[in-house]
């Protein structure tokens, strides 16, 4: 499964990661209400690492996501608010960065409503929806992607703590299409500060969760 890490941003938090965890993925925080958030200054000490970075953007303007994606050597963008799939066409044309939807989940998922999202984006992202957009650490009810109708691979992300890994290796054994899970707060010791040790623990739990818990 691939992992994402997200919301990082301090340089040695940064390093740690990337030669202890190794993550497929690593986040980037582009709103700046998110005590997350990453300044442009933080660039030319993130553009050059050895680990393909994720912009995440809400509801930001195709210019400005443009431009971050260069500044920062962006080779993924998530959109976590209320972008169109006119927009994401639009963005697809201009850039070679992979696209990524997010679905925010209320109650039941209108799966009809990500159709016209597929021919422009490489993955979807299910998180929880709240007012804050992301990052709130909430649970959705993740048995609804029982029900995901498409062949296109998507994220788990809201809310996944250590005690997750067990019911998400239970949960990809039904869906193929869940490719991997994202990790934010709940590996958190501050706000952008992850702690490696719960995320090494989360990473061997999911490779072999029955050798840990027997
Ligand atoms: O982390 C944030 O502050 C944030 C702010 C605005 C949009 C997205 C944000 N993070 C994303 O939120 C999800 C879930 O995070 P959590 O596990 O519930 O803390 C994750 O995809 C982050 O990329």
């Amino acid at each position: 499964m691939e992992l994402k890490v997200c919301g990082m941003r301090d340089p040695e938090n940064i390093r740690s990661l990337i030669s202890e965890i190794e993550p497929d993925w690593m986040g980037l925080i582009f709103y700046s209400k998110s005590p997350r958030f990453v300044h442009d200054e933080m660039a030319p000490q993130i553009l050059d690492l050895e680990v393909k970075k994720v912009g995440v953007f809400v509801n930001e303007s195709l210019e400005e996501i443009l431009r971050k994606i260069k500044l920062f050597g962006l080779s993924a963008v998530q959109l976590h608010g209320k972008e169109s799939a006119a927009l994401v066409e639009e963005l697809s044309k201009k850039t070679k960065a992979e696209i990524w939807k997010v679905i925010s989940v209320k109650k039941q998922i209108d799966w009809e409503s990500l159709r016209g999202f597929l021919p422009f984006v490489s993955k979807f992202l299910f998180d929880t929806a709240t007012v804050e957009h992301g990052g709130s650490g909430r649970k959705f009810d993740w048995t609804q992607l029982e029900r995901y109708p498409f062949d296109k691979s998507f994220l788990l992300s809201g809310g996944l703590d250590e005690a997750s890994a067990e019911e998400v290796f239970a949960l990809a054994q039904k869906i193929p299409q869940l490719a991997g899970v994202d990790l934010n707060s709940k590996f958190e010791d501050a706000p952008g500060l992850k702690n490696i040790e719960r995320l090494k623990n989360f990473k061997s739990d999911l490779e072999q969760p029955r050798a840990n818990n027997q």
